[in-house]
């Protein structure tokens, strides 16, 4: 049972898939307070916010348990991500299901702002008739900049051709082609400066979006510019909006985000409206995201199923079903490799061939690293923190990726290595048959991998086959299957069982007794492939 606690204000009606299923035990507390989070968050497996709360590195210390935060919303500004992926804890929003709801704000600030409504109700409210005071200005054939041309900007832009507006737009992803197509003209943030008589941000707040607007931005606008923002606080300079405003270079400000929420009192003008962070606030985005955040809290916990994680690749229904073979198959790769290696390998390789090399295998690639690490580190790797955790190790990783087929329609082969040695092991997918572990370093095989596999070496003479036979019998051990694979006719050989249960040490001290058997390993891999699983690993 999955404990999910859902510490902000989230549509009920949004939440019922959740609520309704078995596996989740919800508990809503939607105005609790930072300290009583840290004291209970180590309760949860999931933690479920909108932007009210801050995720902090330090709050995330005071959990073990915790394995997903879910925003149901865009922006994870509030959330360390970096500080979730070190310690394993997948984040995911709901990108989309509150775009509407955004640019229909962003134009009802934009229209409150070109005709003084709230000033003008402020005004009646004190039983005043100021006509000639409020006269505003029509959006009709004006020129709108728009800052960030992502979900929201592109309808906030439609609605502006709609108002028979010229539209601007900004954003490094915009290309001339996507620009003529939404019937837009691709600008620079100086040219937005210089036409725009409406300026409105749908970007993030990231290191270069911070204080985007400021003094120095407002030096180039046109006198008399309105600016909005409904993205993020502090996109847009406070101070220097302040000053901007005060000096009429702004004829007026919509402001709906602040850096500071609420804001502080100073943030006051007459030529400036505000709302409380309403941008998603309708019914319609908030059944929405809390939808799309049920059922994504469902699929990645119930399903290893994950979309729209901010730290994790995708991993959809849709493409698991090809995946979900190849992903147990690379992690019982990586259990093979380290059980061989033992030590930290200072570099990891992984190789693709063949059709998989087509598709997005980084989540293979993650399974192989979370495979190797957790062999010395332990339940604290996971397919979040792998490649955190291999950098904090100094490992180096490279992955190659070959279309071509080497003998198989897909292939992967790992190899670990330091300085001193190096180990390889290659599996493959064999359509309609399973997986196959195709290659233990030099030597060619066709294994499949199950739970016990017991791999010797020895030299290629009569009788070795015989005797590992009688030894694991007389231990009452099943052989499930055995194969040989060898360099040259009386060279070096392996030998690979599978094994109906793990064999034990007086059977590994028997086996070593052989004169002709120089090497033996048990390798225990895990069955049935999950996110979240464990390794359960046979040490020998
Ligand atoms: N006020 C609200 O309640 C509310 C509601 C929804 C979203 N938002 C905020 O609106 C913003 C946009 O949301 P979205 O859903 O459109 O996101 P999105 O990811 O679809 O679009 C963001 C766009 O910003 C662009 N961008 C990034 N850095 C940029 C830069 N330096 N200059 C120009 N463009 C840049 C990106 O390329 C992207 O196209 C987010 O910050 C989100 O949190 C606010
Ligand atoms: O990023 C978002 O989705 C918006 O800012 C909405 O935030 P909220 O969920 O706190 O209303």
């Amino acid at each position: 049972m999955y404990r999910v606690l859902v510490a902000d204000s989230i549509s009920d009606k949004g939440l019922r898939a959740l609520e309704e299923h078995p596996q989740f035990l919800i508990d809503k507390i939607p105005q609790i307070d930072p300290e009583e989070l840290k004291n209970i968050i180590n309760q949860y497996d999931v933690l479920i916010i909108r932007s009210r709360i801050t995720v902090t590195e330090e709050l995330l210390e005071n959990t073990q348990r915790l394995r997903l935060i879910a925003r149901a919303g865009v922006g994870v500004d509030n959330i360390d991500v970096a500080a979730a992926t070190r310690k394993g804890i997948i984040v995911v929003n709901s990108p989309g299901a509150n775009t509407i709801a955004a640019a229909e704000h962003t134009f009802a600030m934009m229209l409150a702002l070109a005709r003084k409504i709230p000033q003008a109700y402020s005004s009646m409210q004190v039983n005043r008739w100021e006509r000639s005071k409020f006269q505003g200005v029509e959006l009709f054939d004006k020129t709108i900049g728009i800052i960030g041309m992502g979900k929201i900007g592109i309808e906030v832009a439609k609605r502006a051709k709609a108002f028979q507006m010229t539209v601007l737009g900004y954003d490094p992803f915009l290309t001339e082609d996507r620009a003529k197509n939404l019937g837009i003209k691709k600008a620079t943030l100086d040219e937005i400066a210089f036409h725009s008589d409406f300026i409105t941000i749908h970007t993030p707040l990231t290191k270069e979006t911070n204080s985007l607007i400021d003094r120095s931005y407002l030096e180039k606008v046109k006198r008399g510019v309105r600016i909005i923002n409904c993205a993020r606080g502090g996109i847009v300079n406070e101070e220097a909006l302040l000053e901007g405003l005060e000096s009429g270079i702004v004829a007026g400000a919509a402001l709906d985000v602040f850096v500071q929420e609420p804001p502080g009192p100073e943030l006051k003008h007459p030529n400036l409206i505000v709302t409380p962070h309403l941008g998603a606030s309708t019914k319609e985005a908030q059944e929405k995201v809390a939808k799309e955040i049920s059922q994504e809290v469902i699929d990645i916990l119930e399903y290893d199923s994950i979309r729209n994680a901010i730290n994790m690749p995708d991993i959809s229904l849709e493409n698991q079903q090809t995946m979900k073979p190849y992903l147990q198959l690379s992690e019982q790769i990586a259990q093979i490799a380290i059980q061989f290696f033992k030590e930290a390998p200072e570099k990891i390789e992984v190789f693709y061939h063949g059709e998989i090399a087509d598709n997005d295998t980084e989540v293979l690639s993650r399974t192989m690293i979370k495979g190797i690490l957790s062999y010395h580190l332990s339940d604290t790797v996971n397919l979040v923190n792998a490649h955190h955790l291999l950098k904090e190790n100094g490992l180096s990783f490279a992955v190659q990726r070959n279309a071509s087929k080497i003998g198989f329609t897909n292939y992967i082969e790992l190899k670990l290595s330091n300085r001193q040695r190096s180990v390889s092991i290659g599996g493959t997918l064999l359509d309609g048959i399973g997986s196959r572990i195709v290659k233990i370093n030099e030597y060619q095989i066709d294994v499949r991998p199950e739970q016990n596999l017991l791999y010797i070496k020895h030299h290629d003479i009569p009788g070795v086959i015989g005797r590992v036979g009688s030894v694991i019998g007389d231990h009452q051990i099943n052989i499930g299957t055995m194969q040989v694979g060898r360099s040259e006719i009386g060279g070096e050989a392996i030998m690979v069982l599978t094994l109906d249960k793990a064999a034990d040490d007086g059977v590994l001290a028997a086996l070593k007794e052989t004169a002709a058997i120089k090497d033996v390993k048990l390798l225990g891999l895990s069955t049935g492939y999950s996110f979240f699983n464990k390794p359960s690993w046979v040490k020998v």
